[in-house]
């Protein structure tokens, strides 16, 4: 994030929200399916998309990103493997809109957490952005326990 050291954790309902996702590789693929379970209107602009994508579930704008595209969108997630377009989406973005750049926790109003969730429960966690496969690493080590104590009724995930 840019330089805040105590963002303000919170669980939003996309359903009304317009999401962009620019880049259409393995890390959209990840950000798509947690948008998604949040019931966001998502809409993914790259001229490839990997074969996991649904496209019956998103909107695909087969082309490359150019400024104007996120206009109307409330949250943007910049990941695109070229790190100039990420940065530029960024710059794009105006101050009521929330950018993540997946390629720099620099230039990220948030950043995206693991998440464990069940009917009733949904734990998250983060490292601030400093290790992503420690916040892995910990969420399956919490499952464990939450399992062994028959706290936990969710799939795999
Ligand atoms: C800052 C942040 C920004 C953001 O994306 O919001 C960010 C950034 C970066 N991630 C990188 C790498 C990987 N990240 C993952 C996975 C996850 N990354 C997630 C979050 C975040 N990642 C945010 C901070 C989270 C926090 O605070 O802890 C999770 C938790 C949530 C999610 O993505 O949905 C999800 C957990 C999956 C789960 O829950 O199972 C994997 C795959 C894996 O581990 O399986 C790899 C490949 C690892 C490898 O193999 O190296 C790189 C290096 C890129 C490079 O240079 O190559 C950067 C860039 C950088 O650090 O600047
Ligand atoms: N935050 C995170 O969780 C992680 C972030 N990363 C970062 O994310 C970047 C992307 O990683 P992957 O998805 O694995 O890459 P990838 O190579 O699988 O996908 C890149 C996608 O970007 C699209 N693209 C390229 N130029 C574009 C443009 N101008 N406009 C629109 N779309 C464009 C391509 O068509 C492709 O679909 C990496 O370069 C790395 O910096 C990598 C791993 C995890």
């Amino acid at each position: 994030m840019r330089n805040v050291k105590h963002p303000y954790p919170i669980n939003i309902d996309l359903s009304r929200k317009a999401v962009a996702v620019v880049g259409g590789g393995a890390v959209a693929t990840r950000k798509i399916r947690a948008l998604l379970d949040a019931a966001a209107n998502v809409t993914v602009i790259s001229p490839v998309l990997a074969p996991e994508i649904d496209t019956s579930q998103v909107t695909w704008r087969q082309k490359r990103y150019e400024t104007g595209d996120i206009q109307a969108m409330d949250m943007i997630i910049a990941c695109t493997d070229d790190a100039a377009v990420n940065a530029q989406i960024t710059q794009d973005a105006t101050h009521f809109q929330l950018v993540n750049n997946a390629s720099d926790k620099t230039q990220s109003d948030f950043f995206n957490v693991a998440k464990l969730e069940d009917e009733t429960l949904l734990l998250t966690v983060s490292t601030k952005g400093k290790s992503p496969a420690t916040a892995k690493r910990i969420k399956q080590t919490l499952r464990r326990w939450l399992d062994d104590q028959h706290w936990f009724k969710g799939e795999d995930q």
